[in-house]
């Protein structure tokens, strides 16, 4: 968003809710070609379904550094069979109810939960064989393929919860896009794709046509108690209601870290990308970890939980509002002595609504820090999303981070991107630049986590900004205001 940062979608941050019976209209720049989606920000509402591929294709006369005879767009996600209000509600309930694993993956709005694709490849489970005649609406989408060609394939991921890793069986993928940049392509078996995420991915068709071959959709990071997705690649002529004769891809293991950091560090910029900024011009080091709060759990960061004011800071800063959210600067690091193996000694956090205010065009590294949950012995995958910007994704390292570490920094060809991962017990290193006017969110994009505090707001040059649209502001300290006026 760039140039109009009342369009971001952020309800409390850049924009009001927007209520039952109005209508808003977005209306934004695209600068870059590359693979998006959008989604309701507000509450869990992504979780209950309002999301949707954005597509941006290259400008007339441009082209893209590789080259495709087909394409297919795939939107991934998890799905639970209770409503997303009673979720928020057992969230913040006490005692906490958590909302457990989703019953189904989808890939674009169907999945299969009480019965497999894949069923006679699997002998000791007795679920049964799906029974599709492929006019259903819940009927997996079949990707029709001509021999010998080349295909692009794009991937987002809205999963409310779930880190997933995508496979075509029999078929190497090479990556090419991640988060609308283009990378230094790589070929790999199976990825992982993280909520938040997109990617492009190139493959051919170079396999026996006579058949079909699955496509396969798997947990990462949890226990998966969620059937794998699936759906099929098939072979003209091949009839697409023949079923694989290749059993599916094995999944790597949930918990094969390694698996995954191998893939995450294969990610770097194409050539001739821009390059981060050798030096930092402020560091703010992020602690993860979840806390009670009264009783409740929450998850906060430098302990401190975020609750969003109800005035949207964009509009406080902007009509210059003193009373609409705390203006103490929220904490840039953690004690020094802070055990990120265990679980945290004061589970006693705060909430906060403070925001990070950033310099103009400066330089600003983000070290995020995972550690130990409230469990023993328990620490979670994380994909941080940051609105407004593109980052260069510097490192990701285990354990504590220690100024040693700088050592580690890609300042070469570190890809840009706008959602990365921490991995568990680990860290995750990311310079930006402040030079996009206007208040942005940082957070968690697993749903559930970001409603129980898992975010933090950076601001800068709101001075900047001209007029705003007075529709984005109709609520709280700011709807007051606007409401004297007429
Ligand atoms: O936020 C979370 O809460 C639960 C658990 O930690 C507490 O029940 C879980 O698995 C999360 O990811």
């Amino acid at each position: 968003m760039f140039g109009t940062p009342w369009a971001d979608g952020t309800a409390s941050i850049s924009q009001c809710a927007i209520n039952p019976g109005e209508t808003f209209i977005y209306r934004f720049k695209v600068p870059k070609a590359g693979t998006y989606f959008y989604h309701g920000h507000y509450g869990m509402q992504r979780s209950a379904g309002l999301y949707g591929s954005l597509i941006v294709d290259v400008a007339k006369g441009e082209k893209e550094p590789f080259q495709y005879d087909g394409e297919f767009n795939l939107l991934l996600s998890d799905w639970w069979h209770k409503a997303s209000e009673e979720q928020e509600v057992a969230l913040s309930s006490k005692p906490f109810r958590w909302i457990g694993e989703p019953q189904t993956l989808l890939i674009n709005g169907r999945g299969q939960y009480n019965c497999s694709l894949a069923a006679k490849f699997n002998k000791s489970s007795d679920v049964p064989t799906c029974q599709f005649s492929g006019n259903e609406q819940c009927a997996p989408q079949t990707l029709h393929v001509q021999p010998n060609k080349t295909y692009r394939l794009r991937l987002a991921s809205t999963t409310a919860l779930a880190s997933l890793n995508f496979a075509i069986g029999n078929h190497k993928i090479k990556v090419v896009e991640a988060d609308g940049n283009y990378v230094q392509p790589f070929v790999v078996d199976e990825m992982d794709i993280y909520s938040g995420e997109s990617y492009s991915i190139l493959f051919k068709t170079d396999q026996d046509p006579s058949q079909n071959y699955w496509i396969s959709l798997s947990v990462r990071g949890r226990l998966p108690k969620t059937p794998e997705a699936r759906t099929i690649l098939n072979y003209s002529p091949s009839s697409p209601s023949n079923l694989p004769n290749s059993p599916p891809p094995v999944a790597p293991i949930w918990n094969d870290y390694n698996h995954s950091k191998t893939f995450s560090n294969k990610i770097l910029s194409q050539i001739g990308s821009p390059k981060p900024p050798p030096s930092f011009d402020r560091r703010i080091i992020l602690l993860n970890t979840q806390n009670h709060i009264d009783g409740y759990i929450k998850w906060s960061i430098n302990n401190v939980s975020l609750l969003l004011p109800t005035t949207p800071y964009l509009g406080s800063i902007k009509f210059g509002l003193k009373g609409a959210f705390d203006h103490k600067k929220p904490p840039q690091t953690y004690p020094i002595d802070y055990n990120v193996m265990m679980p945290a000694p004061n589970t006693n956090a705060t909430y906060g609504n403070g925001i990070y205010m950033l310099d103009f065009n400066s330089t600003v590294d983000v070290i995020l820090q995972n550690a130990n949950a409230l469990a023993v012995n328990v620490s979670e995958i994380h994909p941080w999303h940051l609105h407004g910007h593109d980052f260069w994704v510097l490192a990701y390292g285990d354990g504590k981070f220690t100024k040693e570490d700088e050592k580690k920094f890609n300042l070469k060809n570190p890809p840009l991107r706008n959602t990365a991962v921490i991995f568990p017990y680990g860290w995750t290193a990311l310079r930006f630049v402040a030079n996009n006017p206007g208040v942005w969110a940082f957070h968690c994009h697993i749903e559930p986590h970001l409603h129980m505090g898992m975010g933090v707001v950076f601001a800068e040059g709101v001075h900047l900004i001209g007029k705003v649209p007075n529709d984005a502001f109709s609520c709280g300290l700011t709807g007051k205001i606007l409401n004297h006026k007429g």
